[in-house]
């Protein structure tokens, strides 16, 4: 049975440490501050942004939320941002995503100050990363690094397989494990007889947004299961992108959806606005 990779108390730890540092910070008159912009009525991005807003202030960093209608154009959205990246109170900015139908996605996150990009997602920071040398490094994937450090897991000379090319997750998981010296495979949609790759993983990632696709069965006996999915099936059931129970029978670690990889993006996003703040010193 495997060991489950607590997401809940990996990100207690680092909050506390968090809090501890803004503390620190605060003695020297400097409150690290993020704003947090909102764009629309998405359901699921009310949660995350409350969640953001809370989380800061548990740890003492100052939040600045913008609740924009859904109608709100790419122009308006665009000067927000531009006024933010010349804030000296704001060290992070994020625009919580998916925007709607209206606004170009890339643009705005190119507006946002690469110095300032708490998601790390300008192309920017996604090109310090690919070369290894970063500035902010995305929240879930920064998180899933954090988890696999926290859990002992050594990534020189594994193999592992990520499931999963989005720009937020997939893409940078793998540069980053890379890093680690991990070799990698990127897997996708079109990847052909997915469970043999899976199934050679040391390490599976799975961040594919679709419930319960990695079988229990594929997993190599001993690998270790990180699951980034978060999906809703039903009303209030959560899943994850792997098989749970099935996979738990053959991995030697894995984590649970929820309470794994979730609480540890926004406790990412902390950390990144906390670093800004202190390079801003
Ligand atoms: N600008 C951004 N937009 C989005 C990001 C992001 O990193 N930056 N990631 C996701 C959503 N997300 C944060 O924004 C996020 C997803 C999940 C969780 C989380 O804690 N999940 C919990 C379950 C919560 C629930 O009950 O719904 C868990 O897995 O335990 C936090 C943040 C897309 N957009």
């Amino acid at each position: 049975m495997a060991k489950i990779i607590d997401g809940k108390a990996i990100a207690a730890k680092i909050r506390a440490e968090i809090s501890a540092e803004a503390a620190r910070l605060k003695e020297r008159g400097i409150v690290p501050g993020l704003a947090v912009v909102l764009v629309g009525e998405d359901p699921a991005s009310k949660v995350y942004v409350s969640m953001k807003e809370k989380a800061c202030a548990d740890v003492g960093i100052f939040s600045d939320e913008y609740k924009l209608a859904a109608e709100t154009s790419e122009e308006e959205l665009l000067t927000l941002i531009d006024k933010l990246n010349n804030d000296p109170k704001i060290h992070g900015i994020l625009v919580q995503l998916p925007l709607p139908k209206q606004i170009n996605t890339e643009r705005v996150l190119e507006a946002i100050s690469p110095e300032k990009d708490a998601d790390g997602f300008h192309p920017y920071n996604v090109g310090r990363l690919v070369i290894g040398k970063p500035l902010f490094q995305p929240c879930t994937p920064y998180g899933v690094m954090v988890m696999l450090k926290e859990t002992g897991v050594d990534l020189t000379g594994k193999e592992v397989v990520v499931v999963g090319r989005s720009n937020i997750v997939g893409k940078p998981v793998a540069f980053m494990c890379l890093q680690q010296n991990a070799t990698v495979t990127l897997c996708h949609s079109k990847t052909r007889d997915l469970a043999a790759k899976v199934g050679q993983a040391d390490v599976v990632i799975a961040a594919v947004g679709v419930p319960e696709m990695i079988k229990g069965a594929w997993i190599k006996e001993g690998a270790v299961v990180i699951d980034v999915g978060v999906n809703r099936v039903g009303e209030k059931k959560l899943v994850g992108d792997v098989e749970y129970a099935a996979a738990s029978e053959r991995a030697s670690a894995i984590t649970p959806v929820p309470g794994g990889v979730g609480p540890m993006t926004i406790t990412m996003l902390l950390q990144n606005t906390l670093e800004s703040a202190k390079r801003g010193m």
